[in-house]
């Protein structure tokens, strides 16, 4: 079973927390609008400062003239066993105030930090814990008073300004409002008691408190309001009777006031029946517990709350990726994973499931036979050519059976028409490989946060892609010179046996003016050769066609799925840890935002711990 202290405590911790993160409400649902709290609000002069100061039992709110409260002041107060007393401010954690004058100018100071000495107003609360053996374990919110008009120096807004920042805190749910009101003025007409009917209008969360009891015209008394018969609320009112500006000045303790008030209650012939119930001192415990019954009642809902906000802040999280750690070990295994992810998306390009591999079959099936079919052979061997290097070939003397050299200079000059769409197969493909590189960056979700890593990737890819076209180029020329460098002795065999009839005819065909019989028979020949090339050099076409094409896959597409980032994972498992952590550079806004939710994440994780902690005790 949880004890007030730690119910309480819990939440005082959970509010500093808060906090220190700039979460103090008015954007949607918070953690701090879930968690139950005492808001304190009324007129100027009502006697506010009095009332928290005299639950405290010390001086330690600024005084002055005009709009003193212009932050709203969480005041935390914690019992301490010890007998020990002091103050601190979450915006100076490491002092330690034991002079209360001292905490007083320090909330005036903090105030003007935010507001500027303009006595503007802010919604930045200010919290001070106050540890002492005199107060109960409660938070109370301090509200800047309600006033109808603004003095010298302050806008005209400031009237509605200080409305609207007062509404904001009593207006959620969570808010126990603590309404104070003279006792020397009309009901009817008290701040406190109108804004409290207007967003608590069942009366359920708030307690009506009636100061100045003591100032009352003689022969008056508040009994009806105390009693619960002018405004009807769900808990008691409480009367209370503070120090006078007289006492104020008289430096009057705020322990001896509070025996003062005591006997005042006791002694009063109007209140002596009520005397039990009336009091500063009465006042905070009937809070204190009210409190821990409200936080006892919402702990469900903030525990639901929490894990909710704990779920979107992950969705968050994974959604723009998750912080980088620090040590080189980790960022290493983090740009390896990245990498990995872009491997991924590239060989699912190549392989099916995303487009693009498919423009590699393209070329081979489309871009090179278009190339072959298109290579001059037949000014290559056109009659007057063929007789040149025929020509050139035999020398000084013509060649007697067969011009073997002739062949051969045919051939071999045929074949080095092969290297264009060798070259131009192995470009189209690089081509295709580094776009899908291109694209895969773009592609690999992962990636997105890390523009530096992008580009590192591309460069080392594309260093590959070049190293591989480099050797698939060297491989596709081997295989057009491996063809001229030995010939298919059997196609010239075959040739050889078979009769001549195709050839023979040819002259006949071609209406060539008559001439000599050798000059005849010389054309013949040089035909019969230029059609022999011409065959053999297509049968050369068609094993490239299929040749050239595994050759291409062999180095390139197939280095690519295997080794794309092979050297760049070997640099940067060298790589020193600075210039790892500059590989994951990320955009600043996208930084930030992440802190920031991580920030987040850590509270609400640490204030589901400590509600856990609390509820199994
Ligand atoms: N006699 C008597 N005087 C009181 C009582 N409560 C407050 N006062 C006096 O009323 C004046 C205003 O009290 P504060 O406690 O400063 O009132 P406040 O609501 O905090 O005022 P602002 O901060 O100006 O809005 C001071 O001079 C107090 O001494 C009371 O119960 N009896």
């Amino acid at each position: 079973m949880a004890t007030m202290e730690s119910l309480i405590g819990l939440v005082n911790k959970i509010q500093r927390a808060c906090t220190v993160l700039g979460d103090h409400g008015g954007q949607g649902m918070s953690l701090w609008e879930a968690l139950p709290s005492v808001a304190v609000v009324g007129g100027q002069s009502s006697g506010k400062s009095s009332v928290l100061e005299s639950i405290v039992g010390r001086d330690f709110l600024p005084r002055g003239s005009g709009i003193v409260t212009r932050r709203p002041l969480v005041l935390q107060l914690h019992k301490t066993a010890s007998g020990a007393e002091y103050a601190e401010f979450l915006h100076a954690p490491k002092r330690r105030f034991t002079d209360f004058a001292a905490v007083r100018k320090e909330i005036s100071d903090e105030t003007d930090r935010i507001t500027g000495k303009t006595k503007q107003i802010s919604n930045i609360p200010i919290h001070l814990s106050i540890y002492s053996p005199n107060v109960v374990n409660l938070t109370l919110i301090d509200l800047p008073g309600l006033t109808k008009v603004a003095v010298e120096g302050q806008s005209d807004s400031i009237v509605e300004d200080i409305e609207n920042m007062v509404r904001s805190y009593v207006e959620k749910p969570n808010s126990i409002i603590l309404a104070i009101t003279p006792a020397n003025q009309d009901i009817a007409t008290s701040d406190a008691i109108k804004l409290a009917r207007e967003v608590d209008p069942s009366g359920e969360r708030t307690f009506g408190v009636l100061t100045k009891l003591d100032l009352m015209d003689k022969g008056t008394n508040a009994t009806e309001v105390l009693e619960g018969r002018a405004y009807r609320l769900q808990h008691p009112w409480v009367g209370i009777v503070n120090r006078s500006q007289a006492d104020i000045n008289k430096n009057v303790d705020m322990i001896v006031a509070r025996r003062k008030e005591r006997e005042y209650f006791e002694t009063s012939p109007d209140y002596g029946h009520l005397a039990s119930r009336m009091g500063s001192e009465y006042l905070a415990k009937l809070l204190s517990q009210h409190l821990e019954l409200v936080i006892k009642q919402r702990i469900p809902s903030i525990i639901a709350m929490i894990n909710k906000t704990i779920d979107e802040l992950n969705a968050e999280l994974d959604r723009i990726g998750r912080p980088i750690a620090a040590d080189g070990g980790a960022q290493l295994y983090m740009i390896l994973e990245l990498c990995r992810a872009f491997d991924r998306v590239f060989k699912e390009h190549l392989d099916g499931g995303r487009p693009g591999g498919d423009r590699i079959y393209g070329v081979f099936d489309h871009q090179l036979p278009a190339a072959l079919k298109k290579l001059p052979f037949d000014r290559h061997l056109s009659l007057k050519n063929v007789q040149k290097v025929v020509n050139e070939a035999d020398g000084y003397q013509p060649h007697l059976i067969a011009p073997e050299q002739g062949y051969r200079r045919l051939i071999d000059g045929s074949i080095t028409y092969f290297k264009g769409p060798a070259e131009a197969s192995v470009d189209a493909v690089h081509f295709v490989l580094k776009e899908l590189v291109r694209k895969s960056i773009a592609e690999t979700e992962e990636l997105k946060r890390f523009p530096t890593l992008q580009t590192d990737i591309a460069t080392a890819a594309n260093e590959a892609l070049e190293r591989f076209r480099e050797e698939g180029r060297k491989t596709v020329i081997r295989l057009v010179e491996m063809e001229s460098s030995y010939l298919t002795v059997d196609f010239f065999r075959k040739l050889h046996a078979e009769p001549e009839r195709k050839t023979e005819r040819k002259p006949e065909k071609n209406a060539n003016p008559p001439g000599p019989n050798d000059d005849l028979y010389h054309d013949h020949s040089l035909r019969r050769i230029g059609s022999n090339v011409s065959a053999y050099i297509a049968m050369v076409s068609d094993t490239l066609k299929n040749t050239i094409p595994k050759a291409v896959v062999y180095c390139q597409v197939r280095e690519a799925k295997r080794s794309l980032l092979t050297n760049f994972y070997a640099q940067i498992g060298r790589r020193e840890k600075e210039r790892l952590s500059a590989m994951l550079d990320e955009d600043p806004h996208l930084m930030e935002r992440r802190t920031q939710i991580a920030k987040r994440l850590e509270l609400y994780k640490s204030a589901r711990d400590e509600i856990d902690a609390v509820a199994w005790k």
